[in-house]
Parts: structure tokens; sequence; C-alpha cells
């Protein structure tokens, strides 16, 4: 039996599951995640397909500070409970460059395109990449398969693509990516499946983990996402700033710091982590009382509102709102919060539903919907490779 193992390595977590391949499609076998990676309480759990647990652990903040320990935990429980290697594997991919539009088996040529993406994603391209080389290592020949986070936003239009710069800059690649885009195929095909008429309509989703963007949907296809370049623009996120005057870049140059000082700076140490003083990790804030934390929170609720309020204006309007990722889909206080900037809108919650993290949140006489829709990157990530796989025979 064919199998297909699925990684996700977000900025703050690894996530991971295993399919098998049956005659009606995958199933899958196993999940889990690695969590809180660069937190003060990271935590390993996995799951059997019927939600057995196998495994759930906290970690020590030094056994999970960055990627590579993370992966070298994850990659040591898969030797002890993996019978066998996996007949594939596909990966979440956070950059695709300006060209990439859909899934795509990994080759050498292909693997040296996206080494060069590493600057565009520091925190997030090179411990794909490393994950990469270690399945080449372990299981040569194994058939591995990239998905990206910039994919499902290349059918931007023009103007959510470029930056007020001089043309030469675009034909080099300086253009707005948007990420997390594999989270929105995710809820645009679940708007198609249960709620047709949202799906057909314009729905601004926010995707708030530890990394977070906005991205207005249109008939299920992305026509703007606060995420750019990078993975550093938009709304305020764990380590990073969000929104940021490019004349502080410049000032910080001129005061003598250098790119990658300022990189470190803005990838890791800013955001909730740098306004809170505490922490980058929302569950943290939330119970912590100190005017600082506070603050980090109401920057977090106003700065997404706003941009929420933005998609609505390159929309043309506003027929429902989703939250999804870590934040959206556990945070009801910040669900709420962000909710109350909206309210001119016409927004309103009902608060027992939102509590309960119930499907629909929004009360029965709010102008638009507001929905959580827990989202599966690595749903996407094992369609998109089964596609692939399938049109070589898995072989
Ligand atoms: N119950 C919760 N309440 C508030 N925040 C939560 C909760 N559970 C998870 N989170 C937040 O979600 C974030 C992780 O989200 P996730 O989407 O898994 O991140 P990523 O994929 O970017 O690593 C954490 O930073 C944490 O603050
Ligand atoms: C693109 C990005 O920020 O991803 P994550 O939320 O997983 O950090
Ligand atoms: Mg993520």
């Amino acid at each position: 039996m064919e199998t297909l193992f699925v990684v996700n390595a977000g900025s703050s977590s690894l996530k991971f599951r295993l399919f098998e391949r049956r005659s009606d499609g995958l199933h899958v076998c196993l999940r889990g995640q690695l969590s809180g990676i660069g937190s003060a309480e990271p935590a390993f759990e996995a799951a059997d397909h019927e939600g057995g647990e196998l495994v759930r652990r906290a970690l020590a903040p030094a056994q999970a500070h960055d990627a590579a320990q993370a992966q070298s935990i994850l990659g040591e429980w898969l030797h002890d409970h993996l019978g066998a290697p996996p007949s594939a594997v596909a990966h979440r991919v956070v950059h695709g460059g300006p060209d990439i539009g859909e899934a795509r088996l990994i080759d050498e040529a292909l693997l040296a395109q996206l080494e060069q993406l590493v600057p565009l994603a520091p925190l997030h391209q090179p411990a794909a990449l490393a994950v990469i080389r270690t399945v080449q290592r372990m299981a040569p020949g194994v058939p591995q398969i990239a998905c990206f986070d910039t994919a499902f936003h290349r059918s931007h239009p023009p103007v959510a693509d470029r930056f007020a710069l001089p043309r030469r800059f675009y034909a080099e690649g300086v253009r707005r990516y948007g990420f997390h885009g594999l989270s929105y195929e995710y809820i645009a095909s679940q708007l198609r499946t249960h709620w047709p008429a949202l799906a057909a309509g314009r729905v601004a989703a926010a995707h708030l983990g530890a990394g977070a963007s906005v991205c207005g949907l249109v008939d299920g296809r992305s026509v703007s996402s606060s995420m750019g370049f990078s993975a550093l623009d938009g709304i305020p996120m764990a380590t990073r700033p969000g929104q940021l005057d490019p004349g502080v870049v410049l000032w910080m140059l001129d005061r003598g710091m250098n790119a990658r000082e300022i990189e470190a700076l803005l990838y890791k140490q800013s955001g909730l982590a740098g306004l809170s003083g505490t922490s980058g990790d929302m569950r943290e804030l939330i119970g912590n009382d100190s005017a600082d934390a506070r603050l980090a929170l109401d920057y977090f609720a106003l700065y997404t509102a706003q941009a929420l309020a933005a998609l609505g204006t390159a929309m043309g309007g506003l027929d429902a709102l989703v939250f999804t990722a870590g934040i959206g889909e556990h945070a009801a206080p910040v669900r709420a919060s962000i909710c109350a900037h909206l309210a001119w809108l016409g927004v309103r919650l009902d608060a027992a539903r939102n509590v309960a993290h119930a499907s629909r949140i929004s009360s029965d006489d709010s102008a638009i919907e507001v929905r959580v829709i827990p989202t599966n990157e690595e749903e996407v990530i094992a369609r998109h490779a089964h596609e692939v796989l399938e049109a070589r025979a898995w072989t």
C-alpha cells in the first residue's frame, strides 16, 4: 500500500500527516504536530486515524528552540513509529517565486530555484528545504512534492501584485506574492462545499497563527493579501511587526545595524513579542494582565481589523469574515476585539457562539456573517501531491 507523508513547517510549529492511498483516494492514518517552537511551552503530540493518542508530551523550551531541533525530535519519533519509509513526501514550501502557480515534483533544478528565495522567507524556506534534503539523504529515490504558499495568490490582479517602485524592480521579482495560500485555498474549498452562497461572494479571511495575514476571496479566488514580498508585511504577528514604515529600516541602517541584524529583529524579536516584552504566544498574552501585554493585544486587534476593512475596499464590499489558524480558531477574546473594531460595518458577534467556537459566531442580526473555519493546510498539500503522483503512477 502506498503512503504519502505530508510536512508543514510553520514558524512556530511542525505539522505532519501520513496518508494511505486507497482505491477511493487518500485516507489519513496518522497526524500530529510539534507546536510552540521557540516559546516557553513547546509540545509534541500525535494521534492515529481515529484520534487515538500516540504521544502527547511537553518539551523543555531548550529542546525545541528552533526548527532544526523540532525536525530532529520528529525524525526520531518517526524512525520508531513508521514501519517503512513513506512512498512519497509532500511539503509546504512558503515561497515559490513569481512563476510557480502549482505543486511541483522536486528535483535539483527546483531546489536550486527555491534556495534562491531563502532571503525572501528566511524564517520558513530554510526549514522546509532542510526537511527535503534530510528525506533525500535518508530515503533516496522517494519522490517529493513541493506545494507553495504563494501559488494560490498568482490570481491577484496587477494592482495587488505591484509595489509603487520603478518598474525594473518588478521585473527583478520585487512583487506582492502573498502567503498562507494553502490555508486560504482550504478555506475557499470549505466555503464552496458548505456555504456556496458565501463562496460566490466577497470574503475577508484572517489566517491568525504565529504568522498572520488576511486575504480577500472573491468567488473563491485571492484578490488581495496583506502579506507581500516577504512574510513580514501586513498585520502584526508573534515575532514579526507587520506593516512598518520603511523609514524605520533606513534609520536602523544609518545607526549601523547591518542587514542580518535587522532581519533577526524583524523576524524574531518584533510583533507581539516586541510589544509585550515577554512573549509572542497569544495564549501567554491572554493570561497576562500587564499593561504591555494589553498593548500588544490591542495593537493586534486594531491593525488586523483595519486590514480586514481594507479588504472590503479591494473587493467592493464584504459578505463574510472568516477566522482561521491557531489564534483565529481558538482565541475567542481576540476575535471579539477585532470584531468590535468592525462594529461600524454592522459586524455583530454572538458572545455565546464566539466563546463556544461555533462555526457561525455572528449574531442573527449581523450585517456580515462571521465564521470560524479550522484550516487544514496538510489536506490541501495532500490533494495537490496526489494529483502530481497519480500523473506519474506514484513511482
Ligand atoms: N487556545 C489558544 N488561545 C489563544 N491562542 C492560541 C491558542 N492555541 C493556539 N494559539 C496561538 O496560535 C499560534 C499558533 O498557530 P498556528 O496556526 O499553529 O501557527 P504556525 O502554523 O504559524 O506555527 C500560537 O502562537 C498561539 O499563540
Ligand atoms: C508565511 C507564514 O508566516 O507562515 P507561518 O504562519 O506558518 O509562520
Ligand atoms: Mg501555519
